[in-house]
């Protein structure tokens, strides 16, 4: 009840409610919801469970053949294949490990690709890469008593991510492999999962393969293979957890920076200028006083790195027209929310992931932790603005 009332993270201040909250009774009513928090805590326990387990079998599959094309001297690193491979395996992967570790109740599930190209005749050799990469990551867990998986139950194990989302009832969501350019690149790439209850996220998965377990203050810091792969899992009312990938270390809190002055912060953006309006971060950066270059890193790991306190802002200005999906955002933002963080867009409103499969924004995304984010939305606001005028004036 309370979990689907509001996001149970963050001070009372910068709590969300889907109903109009004048300042006077904002704390009063606030804090009673925030009583029933235990309650939201002890719900969808079973149902993070299962996305930790689905995240991390996508992440084995991802990682094989992300290994395979690294070695591959054959393939050109352009070539897209793999990553269709891999972004189908790892659907197909995630809807069958929820659907066995929930079975009761429609399954609902928003996710970023369809099967629509691998039904067309010439996909048979790719849809039958997909099926033994899925049959083979199955069987390597050893979890799973079924028979290999067909190329039937394969396309309708990805086809189950058709659900359009919206503000009623649950709907997982799915970005399969989110950055996928940094997976060609052989760099950061994220598997995200999240669940939505009733327009709301309620719990958030990211499967980080090539991410260390130890800090990153640059991202071209080379570290040891033995301390790469983070999972990160956040559960509405219950914090931020990270743990590693291969399951060798136990789950740890994490908590976003709690830098106050900007002059000591460092920023996030895309590695890819296509994505986000570098010039426009850096003006912002550069009124806020940050001293440190932008830390460049692709996919939702920004996210994660973010809520451990990696780095203390994450700023992202698509090009114009661009419109952002829900699947590029809602693991990501409850893993910074839960860890104390706040995500909005440039004019400081909440993320609303109830609207379906795209977020309606206002120019761009901001996160950071509650006490930097005043002067960053002034910044922000003051660099669009003169953005806005020089544009005017051409
Ligand atoms: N022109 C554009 N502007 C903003 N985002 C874009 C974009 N083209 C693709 N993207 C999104 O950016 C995501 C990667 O984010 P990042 O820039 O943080 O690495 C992509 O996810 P996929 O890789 O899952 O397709 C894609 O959805
Ligand atoms: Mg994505
Ligand atoms: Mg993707
Ligand atoms: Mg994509």
């Amino acid at each position: 009840m309370a979990a689907s009332l509001l996001s149970l993270s963050g001070s009372i201040n910068t709590l969300r409610t889907p109903f109009p909250l004048k300042s006077e009774f904002r704390k009063p009513i606030l804090s009673l919801l925030l009583r029933a928090a235990p309650v939201a805590s002890m719900a969808y326990e079973k149902e993070l469970a299962a996305a930790k387990k689905a995240a991390s079998l996508a992440a084995r599959l991802c990682q094989k053949v992300q290994r395979a094309l690294l070695q591959s001297d054959v393939q050109s690193k352009s070539d897209r294949s793999p990553v269709t491979v891999a972004d189908y395996g790892s659907q197909a992967l995630v809807s069958f490990v929820l659907e066995r570790e929930l079975p009761s109740g429609s399954f609902l599930l928003v996710a970023e690709e369809d099967s629509g190209d691998l039904r067309k005749d010439d996909a048979k050799e790719t849809l039958q890469r997909i099926t033994k990469l899925v049959n083979d990551t199955i069987s390597s867990d050893g979890t799973y008593t079924v028979s290999a998986l067909s190329v039937e139950d394969v396309l309708a194990a990805i086809d189950s991510g058709k659900s359009e989302g919206g503000p009623r009832g649950r709907h997982w969501v799915l970005d399969p492999i989110d950055g996928t350019k940094g997976f060609l690149r052989g760099d950061q790439y994220a598997i995200a999962l999240a669940l939505l209850d009733e327009g709301q996220v309620v719990l958030g998965v990211l499967a980080c393969p090539n991410l260390s377990l130890t800090p990153i203050s640059n991202h071209s810091q080379p570290s040891a293979p033995n301390q790469v792969g983070c999972l990160f899992s956040a559960k509405v009312g219950a914090g931020t957890d990270m743990e590693s990938l291969d399951g060798g270390s136990s789950p740890v809190k994490v908590h976003v920076s709690d830098i106050e002055d900007p002059a000591e912060a460092s920023f996030f953006e895309s590695y890819e200028a296509a994505h986000s309006m570098h010039d426009l971060s850096s003006s912002i950066a550069k009124k806020l006083g940050v001293h440190a270059p932008p830390v460049r890193i692709d996919s939702q790991v920004k996210y994660g790195a973010l809520s451990r306190g990696d780095g203390a802002i994450y700023l992202r200005f698509p090009h114009k027209g661009y419109r952002e999906k829900i699947w590029d955002h809602a693991a990501g933002s409850i893993v910074v929310t839960e860890a104390g963080g706040v995500v909005t867009d440039a004019a400081g409103n909440p993320l609303d992931f109830s609207r379906g499969k795209f977020l309606d924004l206002d120019t761009g995304i901001v996160v950071t932790n509650q006490k930097l984010m005043p002067q960053l939305l002034k910044a922000v606001r003051a660099s669009l603005n003169e953005d806005a005028q020089s544009a005017s004036s051409v």
